[in-house]
């Protein structure tokens, strides 16, 4: 896209945002975002979490161009999508959930004719270059449908590419893909945020987000219930798990320790706690271990992570 003097602050910003669905036969409209504001700082790598049917695939569409907004206002690299349509396309580069590849097509073909779409001018194009950062140059001249599933997602990675986007967003890019090449994938898609490229991500595999995203945003019910960075996400959650192995053998949980949330692990002859730090502490879960006379061998603590949040607050909204 053009250079720009400024670069804006956030990467994408989306205020008070609606999307009502018209009815389809049987089924009655369907309010699908409700009044959605959401900043993707520039630089960031950003989760879009929600659970099915939550509204993640609208608001990308909405900014793919493929679902028309009801009201609200959404700017990409400071570029309104109601007025400056087509620098704001420009300005982001969209994975797809679907593996929609003309199989007889191939890599170097595919991403020229992608350019051509975008007016990339052929002195401006960046083929070989794009094929080489998602791992794929030697298979730059092999048919589409010669390509693992793996490879294919990269390629579509490459085809969002070819327009140097400062923003690429990937809807559930590792779906269905063997953990090897989730690996490759996040290799390459790290080093381009590294680089400054802002990635948007959806995803079901909340491990993969807290180990990628600096910013998280939960969305439940086309509403944003969550937006903080990972780090203040989990700082936030008030839930952590407590393991004691006893030496005496365990066969039912003794009476004393029915007040707390307590269950038998007979395989390790351990009690585990669930417990709320805020309410409850740790000393008080080991005095009443030793009330009931138990000698504790071992103790071990878990930390709340992302999936606990995002069951915390899709659930509670539900
Ligand atoms: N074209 C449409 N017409 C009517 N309702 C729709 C349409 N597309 C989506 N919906 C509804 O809008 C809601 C949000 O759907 P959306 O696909 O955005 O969710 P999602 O979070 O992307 O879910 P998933 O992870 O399953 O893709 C759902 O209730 C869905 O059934």
């Amino acid at each position: 896209m053009a250079p720009t003097q400024t670069q804006p602050d956030n990467a994408i910003e989306i205020r008070g945002l609606n999307k009502q669905y018209a009815p389809r036969g049987s089924q009655p409209a369907k309010q699908a975002l409700k009044d959605v504001s959401l900043s993707v700082p520039r630089g960031s790598f950003f989760a879009l979490l929600g659970p099915n049917g939550a509204g993640k695939s609208t608001l990308i569409n909405i900014m793919a161009g493929l679902v028309r907004k009801s009201s609200g206002s959404v700017k990409i690299w400071d570029r309104d999508l109601d007025r400056e349509e087509r620098d704001a396309r420009l300005a982001i580069g969209i994975v797809p959930q679907e593996l929609n590849l003309d199989p007889f097509f191939t890599p170097r073909e595919l991403l020229e004719v992608q350019a051509g779409l975008y007016g990339v001018p052929k002195a401006e194009r960046r083929t070989d270059e794009i094929l080489a950062t998602v791992g794929l140059s030697d298979k730059a001249d092999s048919y589409a449908r010669t390509l693992s599933g793996g490879m294919r997602r990269r390629l579509l990675v490459a085809k969002a590419m070819v327009h140097t986007p400062p923003i690429l967003v990937l809807d559930e890019p590792t779906a269905g893909v063997d953990i090897e090449l989730r690996q490759q994938l996040w290799t390459q898609v790290k080093a381009m945020n590294q680089r400054g490229t802002t990635i948007l991500l959806t995803t079901h595999y909340l491990e993969e987000a807290e180990e990628l995203c600096d910013q998280v945003a939960i969305i439940n019910h086309g509403q944003v219930v969550a937006h903080d960075t990972t780090a203040n996400l989990l700082r936030k959650v008030d839930g952590k798990t407590l393991t004691l192995t006893v030496a005496q053998p365990l066969s039912a949980l003794p009476p004393g320790l029915a007040v707390f949330d307590a269950t038998l692990n007979t395989a390790r002859n351990a009690l585990v706690f669930h417990y709320r730090p805020s309410k409850t502490s740790i000393a008080e879960i080991l005095a009443a271990v030793q009330n009931a006379g138990l000698t504790i061998t071992d103790l071990s603590t878990e930390e709340a992570d992302l999936q606990d949040i995002f069951l915390q607050l899709t659930r509670s909204a539900a």
